[in-house]
Parts: C-alpha cells; sequence; structure tokens
C-alpha cells in the first residue's frame, strides 16, 4: 500500500513540530509548504537527516508550490501570524483571515479531498472561514483546539490530584478564547467525576475553580513566558493525535471545532464540541448533556465566535 501524503500549510514553530512528530510516527510522506523561500525546504531537509538516527522512513519535502500538496490525505494549515503577550488571539483576525483566503484557494485546487485540520487562530473564524473559501465538505474541515485545551485542563488537574496523566479524562468545549468552556461535570479521573473527587476531600472547589480560570488563560501563560511566539509542542500533539484518528479510522470522541448545524442549540458555525473522528472526518458529533451553569458558558463563547464571523464578513464581503 502506497504511504499516505501529509501536507503542512505553514512551516513555523508548529508546522515544524508536526513534521517531526508525523515522520517520527511514520505516518506518512510529508510536504511542507510555506510561502518564504527556503524555509519549508531548509525544515525539510534538516527533518530528513533525523531520519537515520531516529529510524523511521518518511520521506519529507520543502515547497513554495500548492502543487506540490496534490494527493494529500490530510492537511494540517498553521499559516499565519501567532499573537503577542499583550494581545488577544482575536487580534489576529483580520491578517490571518486573508492567509486563509490564499491557503482555502490552494486547497480547493490542489487537495480537495484531504482531511483539513486548521490550528491558525483565532481558531474558530479561522476555520469557518478556510472552509468557505476552500469549499470541501463540512465534516472534512475541522479546527484543533479542544484537544489542546484539554490536555492543559487534564495537566493542571493530575498535578492537583497527584495522579498519573492516563488516569485523566478532560473535555473543554466553546470557542478557543478566554470564554472557553472547560467542563468540570465530565472531567474524570479513572472514570470517577472530579466534582466527586472533590466532595471526598481529595482538592476543593477554590483549587478547581482556579484550574478552570488558568486553563482558560492556558495560551497566554505560554505566549506571555515565551515573549515570542506561542505554544507549539502540545498543538502539534494535538494536531496529531486527530489526524491520526481520520488516516486509522481510530472513531475517538475528541473535542474538535467542528461544524454545527443544530447540535447545542447552535447552527451554521464552527465551535467545541465532542466529536467522532474517523475515516469520514466528523462522523458525529455528540451532544452531551450539560448543567446550567457548563450551558450558560457554551452559549457566551458562541456568541463570542459568532461576533468574530461578523468581522470576517465585514472584511472580505465574499463571506458575507
Ligand atoms: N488552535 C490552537 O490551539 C493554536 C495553538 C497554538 C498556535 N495557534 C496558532 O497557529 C498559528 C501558527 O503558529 P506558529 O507558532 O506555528 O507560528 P509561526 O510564526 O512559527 O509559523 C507560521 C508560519 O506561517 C507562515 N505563513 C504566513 N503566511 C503564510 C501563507 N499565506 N501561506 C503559507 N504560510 C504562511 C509563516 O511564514 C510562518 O512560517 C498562529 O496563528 C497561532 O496563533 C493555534
Ligand atoms: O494562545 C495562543 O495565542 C496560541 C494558542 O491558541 C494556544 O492556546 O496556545
Amino acid at each position: 500500500m502506497a504511504r499516505k501524503k501529509i501536507a503542512l500549510i505553514g512551516a513555523g514553530n508548529i508546522g515544524g513540530t508536526l513534521a517531526h512528530i508525523a515522520a517520527q510516527k511514520e505516518l506518512g510522506d510529508i510536504v511542507l509548504f510555506d510561502v518564504v523561500d527556503g524555509v519549508p525546504q531548509g525544515k525539510a531537509l534538516d527533518l530528513s537527516q533525523c531520519g537515520p538516527v531516529e529510524g523511521f522512513d518518511a520521506k519529507i519535502t520543502g515547497t513554495n508550490d500548492y502543487a506540490d500538496i496534490a494527493g494529500a490525505d490530510v492537511i494540517i494549515v498553521t499559516a499565519g501570524v501567532p499573537r503577542k503577550p499583550g494581545m488577544s488571539r482575536d487580534d489576529l483576525l483580520g491578517i490571518n483571515l486573508k492567509v486563509m483566503k490564499a491557503v482555502g484557494e490552494g486547497i480547493k485546487a490542489h487537495a480537495p479531498d484531504a482531511f483539513v485540520i486548521c490550528i491558525t487562530n483565532p481558531l474558530d473564524a479561522m476555520v469557518w472561514a478556510l472552509r468557505e473559501f476552500s469549499g470541501l465538505p463540512h465534516e472534512k474541515v475541522v479546527g484543533m483546539a479542544g484537544v489542546l485545551d484539554s490536555a492543559r485542563f487534564s495537566t493542571f488537574l493530575a498535578q492537583e490530584f497527584g495522579v498519573s496523566i492516563r488516569d485523566v479524562n478532560t473535555f473543554v468545549l466553546g470557542g478557543h478564547g478566554d470564554t472557553m468552556v472547560p467542563v468540570v461535570q465530565y472531567s474524570t479521573v479513572n472514570g470517577i467525576p472530579v466534582p466527586d473527587l472533590v466532595k471526598m476531600g481529595l482538592s476543593t472547589q477554590e483549587k478547581i475553580d482556579a484550574i478552570v480560570t488558568r486553563t482558560r488563560g492556558g495560551g497566554g501563560e505560554i505566549v506571555g513566558l515565551l515573549k515570542t511566539g506561542s505554544a507549539f509542542y502540545a498543538p502539534a500533539a494535538s494536531g496529531i493525535a486527530m489526524a491520526e484518528a481520520y488516516l486509522n479510522d481510530q472513531k475517538r470522541i475528541l473535542p474538535v471545532a467542528a461544524y454545527v448545524s443544530g447540535e447545542y442549540g447552535v447552527d451554521g458555525l464552527y465551535v467545541g464540541v465532542p466529536a467522532v473522528i474517523g475515516a469520514g472526518g466528523v462522523e458525529k458529533i455528540v451532544e452531551i448533556e450539560l448543567d446550567e451553569e457548563a450551558k450558560g458558558n457554551l452559549q457566551v463563547s458562541v456568541d463570542a465566535v459568532k461576533e468574530l464571523l461578523v468581522a470576517c464578513k465585514g472584511i472580505d464581503e465574499s463571506l458575507a
């Protein structure tokens, strides 16, 4: 069987890390695309030379030509600009919207059968715009944010309870902004709900509330520490988990930015929800029963995403 082909649009911090993990896992041959001449080619050469040391068989090439993504099975988009300290993700909307237009047109022309995972911020608006510009089916275009936000939530909970990260399961829903919704109700340690662990005296409500707040600001915390650029190791690992779910038809239930049409009372936009990811792309959105607080918080988050879509339509009238 021929190897799968993975195209990475954007060869910056996340793009390079995605290429490295994908090669280590031998997910397929990799094409790194970027607008900057030399960067994707240089990174591809450097990464190829990891092969003999790490023992992977993957052809890694760099390009500035969209024609080279033809036939890609999976495309992961990180093209664009990251925020700097003091900025919100939403401040990137104008500049990254233009990038999504170029990328969407490139995908439409050269790889319309791919499963596309968007990572560029502000995520929920950019994945929506990328889908519009590419014209691909909604179930084949998805955004990565919830896997990362849930990983942060899980990390902080594992530290709080002093347990293995393997036993912690969490969902963060809603938009990938400060209004995201870490769902405590469905967060568990080996099946035991976090609220029960609090009742058992293993933590306090105040500490869990602080972890929820830290999770919401998790991206900003790293931006503040790095001072230039934003998180890239965990975002890349999260993108790869989604790519693997599709390539290996794993039917994983992951929190992803999926196109909702009626689920959770929301229609016609992308927002973070639990969804089954398999060979069909986003195969099903899973509607979990939320408590009143989570429901209210999700609505606030959805409203924030709606505002961003209005802004996109104001900037690019082809989206209106
Ligand atoms: N969704 C998430 O959870 C999440 C997590 C982390 C970062 N991000 C976002 O991902 C994006 C990328 O982050 P990064 O750290 O890799 O940034 P980076 O600056 O290291 O890399 C971005 C790359 O995109 C390239 N680029 C710019 N315009 C392009 C175009 N038109 N076509 C192709 N490539 C283009 C740049 O040359 C650069 O190499 C940012 O918008 C960031 O905010 C999202
Ligand atoms: O916070 C950012 O700007 C990058 C990304 O969205 C993250 O959550 O790490």
